[in-house]
Formats: structure tokens, sequence, C-alpha cells
């Protein structure tokens, strides 16, 4: 099992006593596996997938990725997991602006000592960038740029993607096309895909889907 989380807890601080965000919840996912998170706006999706991805830690539970479990680590080891296993996507496409795509594909590889020439070249082919190679974030259409983040991050091949809303600033056909690059090569990669959406109709196009109400699973 690629990911397991069972009965995670957190809670933030609040006026006067803490605010549970998350009350119990469970999920598995494989490796290939793809996992829609759906739910209301505050019911913890994106505070879901940082527990995941081992960028917040939980309260309780267990968060065991590859068979570690990420809930029990301290910073260091899970910064150390992260950048081994974990590449995220986050609706902001977070690219550095001045970086041209070439080389904002491959920072996060590089970064993590995995950088592969031949396979970034792949992912820019894949990803229909192959022309905008030495463009600057700032000269790409929204579209354009959500590809190179997503190019970014599975350059450090990854084997748990996590995304949050990654097509959530772009137009509904747009945001089609470029779920289904992201889809195409996650699966081809055996990486699996966490990902949270507001929108039924990406959700359905992932094998599994969760809903999350009130900090937990319907
Ligand atoms: N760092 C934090 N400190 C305090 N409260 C937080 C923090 N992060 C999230 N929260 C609170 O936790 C609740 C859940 O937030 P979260 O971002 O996980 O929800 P979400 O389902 O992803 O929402 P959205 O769909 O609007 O992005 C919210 O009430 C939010 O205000």
């Amino acid at each position: 099992m690629l990911l397991t989380i069972a009965d995670v807890h957190k809670s933030f601080p609040g006026a006067d006593e803490p605010v549970p965000v998350l009350r119990g919840v469970s999920l598995t996912l494989d490796a290939g596996g793809t996992l829609a998170l759906t739910g209301e706006s505050g019911s913890g999706k994106s505070t879901l997938l940082h527990i995941a991805g081992g960028l917040d830690r939980a309260d309780s539970g267990k968060v065991l990725l590859l068979g570690e479990d990420v809930a029990q680590m301290d910073e260091r080891g899970r910064a150390r997991v992260r950048r081994g296993t974990v590449g995220v996507v986050f609706q902001q496409f977070n690219l550095i602006p001045s970086l041209d795509v070439a080389a904002n594909i491959a920072f996060q590889a590089r970064i993590a000592g995995r950088h592969d020439e031949g396979w970034c070249r792949t992912l820019a082919e894949r990803m229909g960038l192959s022309g905008h190679l030495s463009r600057y974030p700032e000269e790409l259409s929204g579209g354009q740029q959500q590809r190179v983040a997503i190019a970014r991050t599975l350059a450090a091949k990854p084997k748990l993607v996590l995304a949050d809303e990654p097509t959530g600033n772009l137009d509904e056909t747009t945001a089609e096309q470029v779920l289904s690059l992201m889809l195409d090569l996650v699966t081809e990669t055996g990486a699996g895909l966490l990902m949270v959406t507001h929108s039924d109709r990406l959700a359905s196009r992932m094998e599994r889907r969760l809903h999350l109400a009130l900090g937990a699973v319907t």
C-alpha cells in the first residue's frame, strides 16, 4: 500500500479552545491509484492533503507512506520523506518567475538529486511545452503555467502526487485537458494521485472518490 491514513485527528487553535478539523479520517491509496477528495469549503480537504504528504502533522492517528509512519516523525523526518516520495501541485502554479520553463520543470528534481534530462524532455513534449522551453512563466497562459507546474512535480518522479485543486484556476475545457494529461502521466509512472477538487465532473474521472463533511468521511 502506498498510503494508509487511519483514524487521523487534527485540531487548530481557536479563540477559546482547539477547533477540530479532522475527526477520525481513514483512507487508503494504492500505487497507480487515483482518489478524489471532495467536500464543502472548510471540511478539511487541504488539511488532510497536507497531513498525507507530511507537510503538516496529525494530532493522532497513523499516516503510513510506503510503510513509514509520517505522523510520528519530527520535521526533519517528514522533510526527508517529502523529498523522497511526495510531489505536490497547488492551485496557484507557484512557478519561479526568474527561471524559464525548462529550468522550472527541472527545479524540484534537481533539489531532490533526481534530475533526468531525458525525462524532463519527455514531460515537456507530453505537456505540449516543447516550443516554450525558453519562455518565462509570465509569457505563458494559465493552462500552460499549470502544465509546467505539473511537469515540474512529475520530473522528480514522486511515488505520491498530491494535488490541491490543480485546475481550479483554469476554465472547464482547459481543466479537463490538463487533468487528462496529469492522469495519463501519473498512471504511466505508477504513482498514486490524491486530488482535492470542487468539481463533480473532475472527481468522476478518478478511480475512487472520498467525500469529507465536517472533518469526517461520509
Ligand atoms: N493553519 C491553520 N490554522 C488555523 N486554522 C486552520 C489552519 N488551516 C486550516 N484551518 C481551518 O481548518 C478548517 C479546514 O480548512 P481546510 O483548508 O482543510 O478546508 P478545505 O476543505 O480545504 O477548504 P477549501 O475548499 O475552502 O479550500 C477551516 O475552518 C480552516 O479555517
